[in-house]
């Protein structure tokens, strides 16, 4: 079996998800498990209806959702002639699970929201996707992943229960494959044992596809992309980036680590622990030979450039010239776990600490706000971070030319440099 997943960006229009039913047709009677993310940029029009319902707004909540609502149901009447009104007899179950909730006065933490309302962007996309492989003529089968993948309450950032969903993907999917060559599930999503949705993470349908593979003993894994594969940079940032054709998991979970974009970091884990390949290859033209990602060394890779924006660095300072201790330091950790903060740098200094970060939502400010009572705090926002896996001189002083440097660190394969 191969599992494959298919992005937000391979199902963005009606004809890139008769691009999926194209692929899918080339590997015609091999048993396949497909792993679908919500189209397009739904899943950040999915946050701002929840935002809006947790702000009380429900009138507004109600107003964003129903955009999202009638796009998916135009793309439904697109593709779909025979099994449009079974699919849209689906959607609507989905719809309003989302607006009755919308209808209540949040009571339970905000995260919990989210996920109940973001989830559904995956359960639309793979009912639309579902229903128009079987009108093409690819019989497949239409899972809810809440029904397997079981996580704990860590809503928004949920972690996997693997005896759970080893057992229930045994028990629910493993037999469907008897009668069926093709399973359709969502990524990124997940339940409680109260079945409570649940979310893996921005981006996390890739490590559902791994779970899965892992779980099932895929002969591989193949992530389509609107890319040749895996680059030493991001094409849409440098358009000279160079296609890499092979790397081992050691290199890709370093990149991932770091911040490119191209593969979620959690993925690698449970494909490295079975020896199962990862293939990256392009959507847009099958024959493209992509990336191939494995156990095995690989050597002489170009040097790998990773740009993170939107950089906030917090200058915390002991406040009666005391040394920082374990006793501030371990402190200061337990807020990165209480604030669900992973830092991208930390330098400490006699009387100092250094922290680089994400400035995502309002985090920057709560972890300002509680190292107060710890630290002297200073907070510069609007940063860039760049890392470069396998660094030249030469390569660092271009891309550094003219940059206000303001921390950086280095080992001897990367070099990280923080800069306005
Ligand atoms: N090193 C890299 N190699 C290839 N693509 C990269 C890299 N870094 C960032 N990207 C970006 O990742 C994008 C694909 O990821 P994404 O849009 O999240 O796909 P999907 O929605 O299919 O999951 C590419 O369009 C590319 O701009
Ligand atoms: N839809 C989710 C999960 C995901 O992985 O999406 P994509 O495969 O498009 O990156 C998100 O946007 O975060």
């Amino acid at each position: 079996m191969k599992v494959f997943k298919f992005g937000g960006a391979s199902v963005s229009t009606v004809d890139r998800i008769h691009n999926v039913g194209n692929i899918l047709q080339e590997y015609n009677g091999e048993q396949l498990m497909v792993i679908i993310s919500a189209m397009g940029k739904t899943t950040n029009a999915l946050e701002k209806v929840a935002e809006a319902f947790y702000a009380g707004n429900t009138v507004e909540s109600l107003r964003l959702f129903d955009v999202i609502k009638q796009q998916h149901i135009t793309t439904a009447k697109y593709l779909l002639v025979t099994h449009y009104n079974a699919c849209l007899a689906k959607l609507t179950d989905f719809f309003t699970e989302v607006e009755w909730l919308l209808h209540d006065k949040p009571s339970k933490p905000y995260d919990y929201y989210y996920d109940q309302v973001v989830c559904v962007g995956e359960m639309l996309s793979t009912c639309i996707v579902s229903h128009y492989l079987r009108e093409t003529g690819i019989a497949n089968k239409w899972i809810d992943v809440r029904d397997v993948i079981r996580t704990d309450d860590n809503f928004r950032d949920a972690t996997i229960d693997w005896t759970v969903t080893e057992a229930k993907t045994k028990e629910w999917v493993q037999p469907l494959f008897r009668e069926n060559n093709i399973a359709i599930t969502q990524g990124f999503v997940g339940s409680t044992d109260e079945n409570e949705s649940t979310t893996l993470g921005r981006e996390g349908s890739d490590f559902t596809a791994a779970i899965f593979a892992n779980i099932l003993d895929a002969e591989s894994l193949t992530i389509w992309k609107d890319v040749e594969g895996v680059m030493n940079a991001d094409p849409k940032i440098f358009s000279d980036a160079q296609l890499i054709k092979e790397l081992s998991f050691a290199e890709v979970i370093e990149m991932a680590y770091y911040g490119a974009q191209v593969i979620h970091p959690k993925t690698i884990k449970p494909l490295q622990n079975k020896s199962i390949p990862l293939h990256v290859k392009c959507f847009l033209d099958i024959r493209l030979p992509g990336t191939i990602i494995y156990n095995k060394q690989v050597k002489n890779l170009p040097p790998i450039i990773i740009l993170k924006n939107n950089q906030a660095l917090l200058h915390l300072s002991t406040q009666d010239f005391s040394f920082v201790g374990e006793a501030p330091m371990s402190r200061l950790y337990n807020l990165f776990g209480q604030l669900k903060i992973k830092p991208n740098l930390i330098q400490t200094g006699a009387i100092n600490v250094q922290l680089c970060m994400d400035d995502k939502s309002d985090k920057t400010d709560q972890l300002a706000a509680e190292a107060s009572q710890l630290f002297d705090v200073q907070v510069v926002k609007n940063l860039t971070l760049l890392t470069i896996r396998h660094f030249t001189k030469d390569l660092m002083n271009t891309m550094l030319s003219g940059k206000n440097i303001l921390l950086q660190q280095q080992t001897k394969e990367t070099v990280q440099v923080l800069y306005v």
